[in-house]
C-alpha cells in the first residue's frame, strides 16, 4: 500500500475484481492510499499489519460470512470505520451490520461521487475523533499565550520557533508549573506537523506494564481485560508530534524499548510480534534533574541523551516578575468571563503583592490563585483579601478544626507530606492514595 499523504489509509474488501478496481482507481485519484482484499482472511492479515482508517466492505464474499468478517475487524482494528457494501435485495443485512458496529452503508450499484463522498464523511469523522482528545487537552489550557517582556523567558521562545521546523527531539526544563506542557503545544503548532495530532502522555500516570501498553498499543488477549485491539498513542502521533511529560517519571523498566523507539521510530504491540513503524516527532518534559539521575542508575544515559538534542529551560515565574501582571490580567479576564463575576481589574496593593510573592508553583499557582479570586471577588478590583495575601502565611502549619476549607487543609497536608518523602511514591503511600491520583492532586492544587 502506498501512503501517499496519509490524510486517508483505506482497505476496499470485496470477491469481485471489477469492482475492486473502479473503488481503487476512483479512490485513489482523490489521494487516498488504497489496499485491497478478496477474501475476509486476506482483509485480516492486512489489518493486522497496517493501519487503516476506513474500510469498505462487501458483505457478500463468496463462501466467507461477511458479518462474521466485519466482527473480526471490529475486535482487530476497533479505530478503523467500516462501510458496508450491498446490494439492494439486502438492505436488512447491512442494517445487521450496522448494529453490529458499521458505520455507514453504500447501496451498489453506486456512482463515484456517492463513493467520494462516503470515504470523506467516513474519514472527516475518524480524524475528528482523534482530534478531540486532543482538543480536550488543549482546552483545559486554551488562550495561553507565551509572548514575554523577560529577555530570558524571549531568548528561550526564539531558539523554540527555530528548532520547531526540524525533527530534532526536544528536552524542556522547568520547575513544576512554569509552562512547559505549553510550550510543548506550542513548538508542535508552529512545526510543519502541525496538521497531525500532538499527542501527551503523563509517564508518572502508569506503571510500566500499562505504559507499554498505552503508547505502544496491544493485541487482543495480550493481558487479562485486553478484550480488543488497541493503537497506542504513538500510533496516534503518527505524522505528528508525542510529548511525553515529566519523562523524568518514565518507568526504568520500559527505558529500552521506547529507546528503539526513539533511533528506530519501530516498536511492536503488546502481545504482538509484528514490528510496526511511526514518523514521530518527541519532545519531553521534566523538573527533574535526569543527569543526576543517570549518574544514580534511575534514568538510561543513552536515552537522555537521545531526548535532549535541544534543551530549553523555562526560567521560574518569580525571574519573569515583568511578565506577571500581564499574566494575571489575562487569567482574570478568561476567569470572571467563565463565572459571571464581576472584577475587572486588579489594586495598585494586590499587583505589587503578585509581584513580590516568591511563585513556588509558578504560573499554575498563579492560574489557580486567580481563579478563586475571580470567584471570590464581589467588587470590581481585586484586592490582597481576594488573592489570601493577608490571610495566615502560607507556611503557618494548618491545623484540623482550624478556620480552613477541606482544600486549603488538604492542599496544606499534601505539601507536608511531599516535603517529607523521598519519592512521590512514597508520599502516595502516606497518604493512601496512588501515585496517579496525586499526580492529579498536584496539577489541581498547583502543587
Ligand atoms: N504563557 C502562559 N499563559 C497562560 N497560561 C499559561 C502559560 N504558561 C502556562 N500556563 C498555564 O499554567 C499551567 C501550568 O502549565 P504547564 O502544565 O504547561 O506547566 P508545566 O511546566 O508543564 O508543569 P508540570 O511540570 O507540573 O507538568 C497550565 O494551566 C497552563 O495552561
Amino acid at each position: 500500500m502506498q501512503t501517499p499523504d496519509k490524510e486517508g489509509r483505506i482497505l476496499l474488501v470485496d470477491d469481485e475484481p471489477a469492482i475492486l478496481r473502479t473503488f481503487r482507481y476512483c479512490l485513489e485519484d482523490e489521494g487516498y492510499a488504497i489496499a485491497t482484499a478478496s477474501s475476509g482472511d486476506q482483509a485480516q492479515a492486512l489489518v493486522q499489519g497496517q493501519v487503516f482508517d476506513l474500510c469498505f466492505l462487501d458483505l457478500r464474499l463468496g463462501a466467507d460470512d461477511g458479518l462474521t468478517v466485519l466482527s473480526r475487524l471490529r475486535v482487530l482494528a476497533p479505530w478503523m470505520r467500516v462501510v458496508i457494501v450491498t446490494a439492494h435485495s439486502a438492505i436488512d443485512t447491512a442494517v445487521n451490520a450496522m448494529q453490529a458496529g458499521a458505520a455507514d452503508y453504500l447501496v451498489k450499484p453506486c456512482s463515484p461521487e456517492q463513493l467520494r463522498l462516503a470515504a470523506a464523511r467516513q474519514l472527516e469523522t475518524s480524524r475528528m475523533a482523534a482530534r478531540l482528545q486532543t482538543l480536550e487537552q488543549e482546552t483545559a489550557a486554551a488562550g495561553a499565550d507565551l509572548d514575554s517582556h523577560c529577555p530570558g523567558m524571549r531568548s528561550v521562545l526564539d531558539t523554540a520557533r527555530q528548532v520547531a521546523d526540524t525533527d530534532a527531539n526536544i528536552l524542556i526544563l522547568g520547575e513544576s508549573g512554569t509552562g512547559k506542557g505549553e510550550l510543548a503545544r506550542a513548538i508542535h503548532g508552529w512545526s510543519k506537523r502541525s496538521k497531525h495530532d500532538c499527542v501527551t502522555v503523563n509517564c508518572p500516570s502508569l506503571n510500566a506494564e500499562l505504559m507499554e501498553s498505552e503508547l505502544f498499543g496491544h493485541a487482543r488477549g495480550a493481558f487479562t481485560g485486553a478484550t480488543e485491539n488497541t493503537l497506542g498513542r504513538v500510533s496516534q502521533a503518527d505524522g505528528g508530534t508525542l510529548f511525553l511529560d515529566e519523562i523524568g517519571d518514565f518507568p526504568l523498566a520500559l527505558q529500552p524499548k521506547l529507546l528503539r523507539f526513539i533511533q528506530d521510530r519501530e516498536y511492536e504491540r503488546v502481545g504482538d510480534p509484528q514490528t510496526r513503524h511511526a514518523d514521530v516527532r518527541i519532545l519531553s518534559a521534566t523538573n527533574r534533574n535526569l543527569a543526576e539521575m543517570a549518574a544514580a542508575g534511575a534514568f538510561r544515559e543513552d536515552l537522555m541523551y537521545r531526548l535532549n538534542v535541544i534543551t530549553l529551560t523555562l526560567p521560574p515565574l518569580r525571574e519573569r516578575v515583568e511578565d506577571i501582571p500581564e499574566l494575571a490580567e489575562r487569567f482574570l479576564a478568561r476567569f470572571v468571563s467563565d463565572y459571571g463575576r464581576p472584577a475587572r481589574g486588579f489594586s495598585d496593593a494586590a499587583l505589587t503583592a503578585l509581584q513580590q510573592h516568591s511563585w513556588p508553583g509558578n504560573i499554575r499557582e498563579l492560574r489557580n490563585m486567580i481563579e478563586r479570586a475571580s470567584i471570590i471577588c464581589t467588587e470590581e478590583l481585586v484586592d490582597l483579601t481576594h488573592l489570601g495575601f493577608d490571610a495566615p502565611p502560607l507556611d503557618s502549619v494548618p491545623r484540623a478544626g482550624a478556620e480552613l476549607s477541606l482544600e486549603e487543609l488538604e492542599r496544606a497536608h499534601i505539601t507536608a507530606v511531599l516535603g517529607n518523602s523521598e519519592t512521590l511514591d512514597q508520599a502516595a503511600r502516606t497518604l493512601g492514595i496512588d501515585a496517579s491520583t496525586l499526580y492529579r492532586k498536584r496539577k489541581q492544587l498547583g502543587l
